[in-house]
């Protein structure tokens, strides 16, 4: 928690203003039974109604009085937690945007999103509770106590074993549940991870009839959550009851040893009555500090799973100048090798091999290959050899585990990752689009493109008559994810928002599965126009890769072949059985 409280030095006044208030009422509060002890002893007992009255008048004064500083605590501590959930959220949300997928991949997205969410919420509502009772209830505890003594050191006694008992009881407690509402939220993550999971796949659930196994799976993991909360929310529910039965034992204690004290002529009636009330107001303070306890312990837990978020420190980072001055020797001497000098070398791989985080295989290994400036490589294999793989580390989605990724001859870590990024063009698997009209979705890849260089890279995607078929053109609206699209017609504008950006290079990953061959014929040959732009295309589709300048061979992570499709042919034998299987022999023929 202590981290976080960063996100409150802009409301440092507020910080103050609100718990000094609460404690201004406090006081109010704290002299109350002394003004109706003397209203007892001195207006009842002689029967002075004008005292009474202006005592009376001084107790309503007071409670105006206690009720403005209480609105103006509250109001003060509102805006010093709204303003810190905000900055936290902030913060927390540009320090997700600055994770690599691996740790993306590690956190899991869902349990991100209750994190930036429900898990600040609990924050926010815990900073707001304690600004306004934090000091307060302590104060009243002992401001009470310390009063108590100033009416009979011997009564006072009876606070002094109650209050530490008191405190013990919440003490307990409070160690106790901490951990319980660590799995309460962790329990949590696992439901929203299964929503989201069930919302996205929904047609496949639907098609496939799964309702009612999703349905069971999700009761369980509904189960197990109520089951965490009832273990928790029993042991807090044990709080009050304890709290209850400490106080009134010493409240009858107050009145049983304080008669006798009447009656011995050390105390008036009116202060045994002072003392019980002091009694109830700490009762009340304390039943206030042990929900905000409680509340508190939530936040705790929420604020430790914030702080693991903070945590996560992004492994692909911009290189620090020392880093770039090790490295700059090494690729110096290794151009100065190779000579890269009539057709510039756009991309290279160097002994490349890789596995994802926390995994025990190499996802590819050995990757040795250099790629020319305007070369059009397709690269195919078998499902999971490693395609995408393969492709993301150039944009540094990924960092090599060995070896090396140069882009012009430079290593792709000694780049600024947005410099990097900015030369390439990246298409995913996946077509994601965003809510809003197709232009925004086509600024994404240069805010700075107008309609025109718009609507040329649509062209190159094949993707006019996407836009034209639509009555509003750039202006029309696309849902959440595209889902007012067709799946073609979605990776058409995902490519042409990556060619809006005019990149040098441009990364095909599987893009064009949904297009038709014609279509994706076209497509191939719009792209192959762009004269300098370096391709890649990936796909399990031989046709889609045929007539690419030099086709890559990927199997079990290897790289088995890289030429031509003739070449290939001649010698790769997974290719020819790749061609073989998906296209007639006077397909594959026409190109030997
Ligand atoms: N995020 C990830 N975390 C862990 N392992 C992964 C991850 N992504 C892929 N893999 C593993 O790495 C290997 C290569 O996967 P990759 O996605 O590169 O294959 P691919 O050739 O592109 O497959 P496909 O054609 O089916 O998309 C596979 O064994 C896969 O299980």
């Amino acid at each position: 928690m202590r981290k976080l409280l960063k996100y409150l030095k802009d409301y440092k006044k507020e910080s103050m203003i609100g718990p000094l208030f609460k404690l201004l009422e406090a006081c109010f509060e704290l002299v109350v039974p002394l003004i109706m002890a003397n209203m007892i002893d001195i207006g009842i007992r002689n029967g002075d109604t004008g005292y009474i009255l202006r005592m009376g008048s001084i107790l309503i004064l007071f409670a105006v009085l206690g009720l403005s500083c209480s609105l103006t605590a509250q109001y003060f501590a509102a805006k010093a937690s709204v303003g810190f959930g905000t900055a936290l959220r902030h913060d927390m949300f540009r320090h997700i945007q600055s994770l690599s997928y691996a740790e993306i991949d590690r956190a899991g997205s869902s349990t991100l999103v209750t994190r930036i969410t429900s898990d600040i919420n609990q924050v926010q509502s815990g900073v707001n509770l304690v600004l306004r009772l934090f000091l307060r209830s302590p104060f009243i505890v002992v401001g009470a106590m310390l009063m108590a003594f100033t009416i009979s050191v011997k009564l006072a006694l009876i606070f002094v074993v109650a209050v530490p008992l008191l405190s013990l009881v919440i003490y307990g407690i409070m160690v106790v549940s901490i951990p319980l509402y660590r799995q309460v939220q962790k329990r949590l993550d696992r439901i929203l991870l299964s929503t989201r999971e069930n919302l996205e796949g929904i047609r496949v659930i639907r098609a496939f009839g799964m309702q009612a196994r999703e349905r069971e799976e999700f009761k369980a993991k509904n189960t197990k959550f109520l089951a965490a909360q009832m273990l928790v929310g029993k042991i807090s529910a044990l709080l009050n009851p304890a709290t209850y039965i400490i106080v009134n034992v010493a409240t009858i204690a107050i009145v049983w040893f304080g008669g006798r004290e009447t009656y011995a002529g050390g105390v008036t009636q009116g202060e045994v009555i002072a003392l019980v009330n002091y009694m109830t107001q700490i009762l009340t303070a304390l039943v206030a500090l042990s929900n905000l306890i409680v509340s508190f312990t939530k936040a705790l837990a929420c604020a430790n799973r914030v702080n693991e978020v903070f945590d996560l420190e992004p492994s692909i980072q911009d290189p620090s100048v020392e880093e770039l001055a090790g490295r700059e020797t090494s690729v110096q001497e290794m151009m100065k090798e190779k000579e890269v000098t009539k057709v510039k070398e756009a991309v290279a791989f160097h002994q490349v091999s890789f596995a994802y985080p926390k995994s025990k295989v190499y996802a590819v290994t050995g990757l040795n290959f250099s790629v020319k400036q305007g070369e059009m490589i397709g690269i195919i294999g078998g499902t999971g050899s490693g395609k995408s793989t393969l492709v993301q580390m150039i944009p540094r989605f990924y960092d090599v585990t060995e070896g090396s990724v140069t882009v012009d001859g430079r290593d792709v870590r000694d780049y600024k990752i947005e410099e990097l990024r900015q030369k390439i063009g990246m298409v995913p698997q996946r077509a994601v689009l965003f809510r809003g009209t197709i232009r925004d979705n086509m600024r994404v890849g240069n805010e700075l493109a107008d309609d025109v260089e718009i609507m040329e890279a649509v062209k190159r995607a094949q993707a006019l008559e996407v836009v034209e078929g639509k009555p509003d053109g750039l202006d029309t609206m696309i849902n959440e994810g595209g889902k007012n699209l067709s799946g073609g017609q979605r990776q058409r504008l995902t490519i042409a928002r990556a060619l809006v950006r005019k990149p040098q290079i441009l990364i095909l990953d599987d893009s064009a599965s949904a297009l038709d061959f014609a279509t994706d014929a076209r497509l191939r040959k719009a792209v192959r126009d762009l004269k300098d732009m370096t391709v890649f295309v990936v796909s399990q589709r031989a046709a889609s890769v045929m007539q690419a300048d030099r086709i890559m061979v990927m199997d079990d992570g290897k790289l088995v072949g890289i030429g031509t499709h003739e070449e290939l042919m001649e010698t790769c034998e997974v290719y020819r059985e790749i061609c073989l299987s998906q296209l007639s022999e006077k397909e594959v023929g026409r190109h030997v």
